[in-house]
């Protein structure tokens, strides 16, 4: 059982020169990507970091903002309000597809595709654009835990091209899923996209979440404990696009991609993996980003249902770098049986 540091060094030398895989361009500001980026980053429960390569180069969060504005919509309406607004039915679909609402209730079917997205960001609670930007950005800033910042450029470049995700505004405005003004609701949407983070905050954020809701670092509350299942549960069903179905077969966690390459994944109870790198498959995942998950949990078992080793693997890797001098493995770190 390879110490986790030492693996993810192998997997970063095993695909540093692989080629496959498009920068995405129909955000016009996401074709500057440079191909060449790679980061992997893995924070514990108690806020260990294990990293290799670009993993404080930033890019903007795009669609894994969906995860959390999710969490946050939750705390805004509670569970059963904020189902009559957006479903939990995973589509098999790609992220952008034309817009398909219920036939009785008219909700788009989950919040990580983009209309299920759009009407989420439309709920969040606030008086004023300002108001909710900044509520926005409060949230953000504790997951990240420090001060966050949108790209404005990537703002205006996908405001200005955004024309399917405000098309799929407008149709939900005529089912009545959507309320208000919906040039505000694309323009905080397409601020969330644009939020600059790095690979080392994505793992952090995750770890956050396979931490009940707890940062690892802060140790502050950035949600509620109870929504923590909910938001894990869209993740791991529909967080990977038209191919959800396959990632819950080959890696078995909560996960969920964007279109700049960024990849998350949560290993309940245990840790927060990102990886980023920008070329992207033709389900718009990061092509490094499959690579390196699929290694990793046939690695160290961490897939939910490998009953058969569960997470005992994935904790020997961690605790092999994560025993004190004094041998005394780390809180958090239950013991493999
Ligand atoms: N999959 C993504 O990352 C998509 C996010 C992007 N901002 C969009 O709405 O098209």
């Amino acid at each position: 059982m390879p110490p986790i540091q030492s693996f993810l060094e192998t997997l970063y030398q095993e695909y540093r020169d692989l080629t496959a895989g498009q920068v995405a361009s129909y955000i016009p500001e996401l074709a500057k990507a440079d191909a060449r980026k790679f980061a992997i980053s893995v924070v514990t429960l108690d806020g260990r970091m294990f990293q290799v390569g670009d993993f404080q180069q930033e890019f903007t969060i795009q669609s894994i903002s969906k995860v959390f504005v999710y969490g946050m919509a939750m705390e805004d309406w509670g569970r059963d309000r904020l189902l009559e607004k957006v479903g939990v039915e995973p589509t098999g679909d790609p992220f952008n597809s034309h817009i398909r609402l219920d036939e009785t209730s008219h909700r788009p079917d989950n919040p990580m595709i983009n209309a299920g997205a759009i009407a989420t960001t439309s709920l969040i609670k606030g008086d004023t654009p300002t108001e909710r930007l900044n509520r926005m950005l409060a949230m953000f800033q504790r997951y990240v835990g420090r001060d966050v910042y949108v790209d404005i450029s990537t703002f205006l470049s996908e405001k200005a091209t955004g024309h399917r995700n405000r098309a799929m505004a407008h149709l939900m405005l005529n089912f009545g899923m959507i309320n208000g003004d919906i040039e505000e609701a694309l323009d905080l949407y397409f601020q969330q996209c644009a939020l600059l983070v790095t690979c080392q905050d994505l793992a952090t954020m995750a770890a956050a979440l396979a931490n009940q809701g707890k940062h690892p670092i802060t140790g502050q509350r950035v949600l509620q404990p109870e929504y923590v299942r909910d938001v894990l549960s869209v993740m791991y069903t529909c967080g990977m696009y038209n191919f959800a179905g396959e990632w819950a077969f080959r890696v078995g966690i909560p996960a969920k991609s964007g279109v700049s390459g960024g990849l998350i994944a949560v290993v309940p109870n245990q840790a927060g993996i990102a990886v980023f790198s920008p070329p992207l498959d033709e389900h718009g995942n990061s092509v490094r980003g499959l690579k390196v998950f699929e290694a990793l949990s046939q690695e160290y078992g961490f897939h939910m249902f490998d009953l058969s080793m569960g997470h005992c693997r994935f904790h020997q890797g961690l605790t092999a770098d994560l025993v004190e001098p004094t041998g005394r493995p780390l809180p958090n770190t239950p013991t493999p049986s």
